[in-house]
């Protein structure tokens, strides 16, 4: 996806177009059953059935190879190193992009179509929103406009995280984020108990910053991923997926008076749509041009999607 290394042959990534990345499911053993279409449709009613088969069922085959390499280097290291050495070890999959990008979606679709592979029958998900710090402290540091940027999160929570997965500890507790109340649960939390596969989603999976305070020695967030995708879109598509979803939520969600954005039902259309168009320009768009996007370069898969959220072209890492 880097131009001018790709005309002198240098780039890191092999390109595919759509066409050619859908002809990869060619062999993919098992057809989808009516009940699985049905049940990835629920998943989200605006994704086709050709965008899980032409995009996702080859990416489901891809992953299910590296996996498979994974679990076998893993067994012949368990037998050279003895018995006593570590239980079940996850494989991590990193899925990054903008707000809005379609991160949860894509996870969602992977875990179901994962979980149909003979070796990966377990396949749990965590987003790492749950790492938000809450708001009464991003309030009191002045952070509040700084939501989803690196200094928003419990960076040291969510590498202890990380580190217990992969040290095969279980089971691992994580906490859980609320969209609904703007904030993150005190009192929930999900359980991973030693699944087949992890995928973690987030704007931050790719990132390499430090926990501010002793930070030397401590790993990268991204060092913790076996695999690592970014979901990638136009600035202009971006923006109006954001504002598109905002107006949606307005109809439903935010209608309750419960709701953390409960005021944006009550404005006019115009209005909402100038709310949702500046929280995009003065927080989401920020954090992508200076956090997230610098990331891309760092995974190992790139989906470049197109206005309609079809993938029109696939970029995989060949080095
Ligand atoms: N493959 C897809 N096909 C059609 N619509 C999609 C697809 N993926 C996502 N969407 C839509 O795009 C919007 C954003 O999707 P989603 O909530 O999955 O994004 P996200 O990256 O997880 O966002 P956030 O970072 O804000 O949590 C939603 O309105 C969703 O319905
Ligand atoms: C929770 C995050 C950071 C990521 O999902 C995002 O959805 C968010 O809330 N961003 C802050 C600005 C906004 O309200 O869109």
């Amino acid at each position: 996806m880097d131009m001018k290394l790709d005309s002198i042959g240098l780039s890191p990534f092999r390109n595919f177009s759509r066409a050619e990345w859908a002809a990869l499911r060619a062999d993919t053993p098992q057809p989808l059953t009516p009940e699985e279409i049905a049940r990835l449709q629920g998943l989200n009613d605006r994704l086709s059935l050709a965008e899980i088969e032409e995009i996702y069922l080859p990416l489901s085959r891809l992953l299910s190879i590296y996996v498979a390499a994974t679990q076998k280097l893993f067994r012949a290291m368990q037998k050279f190193l003895g018995p006593e050495q570590a239980g079940k070890m996850p494989y991590i999959i990193g899925v990054a992009g903008s707000v809005a990008v379609g991160k949860s979606t894509t996870s969602r679709v992977l875990q179901a179509l994962l979980g149909r592979w003979a070796n990966t029958p377990k396949v749990a998900l965590v987003t790492t929103d749950g790492f938000l710090l809450p708001n009464a402290v991003l309030e009191r540091e002045g952070l509040m406009q700084k939501k989803g940027f690196p200094e928003s999160y419990d960076l040291p929570a969510l590498l202890h995280f990380l580190t217990d997965i992969k040290a095969g500890r279980h089971p691992v507790a994580a906490p859980i984020y609320s969209h609904f109340d703007y904030d993150v649960m005190p009192n929930e939390r999900v359980e991973v108990d030693q699944p087949d596969i992890l995928i973690v989603e987030g704007l931050n999976v790719l990132q390499t910053s430090r926990p501010p305070k002793d930070g030397k020695g401590i790993p990268f967030v991204s060092d913790f991923f076996d695999f690592k995708i970014y979901i990638d879109a136009d600035d202009a598509i971006l923006e109006r997926w954001y504002v598109e979803r905002f107006m949606r939520l307005r109809e439903t969600a935010f209608r309750d008076p419960a709701a953390y954005f409960h005021r944006y039902a009550g404005i006019s259309e115009s209005e909402a749509d100038q709310t949702a168009r500046s929280i995009w320009h003065a927080i989401n768009r920020v954090n992508l041009q200076e956090n997230i996007l610098p990331t891309r370069q760092r995974a190992d898969l790139i989906l470049r999607k197109g206005g309609d959220h079809e993938v029109e072209a696939v970029a995989l890492r060949k080095l």
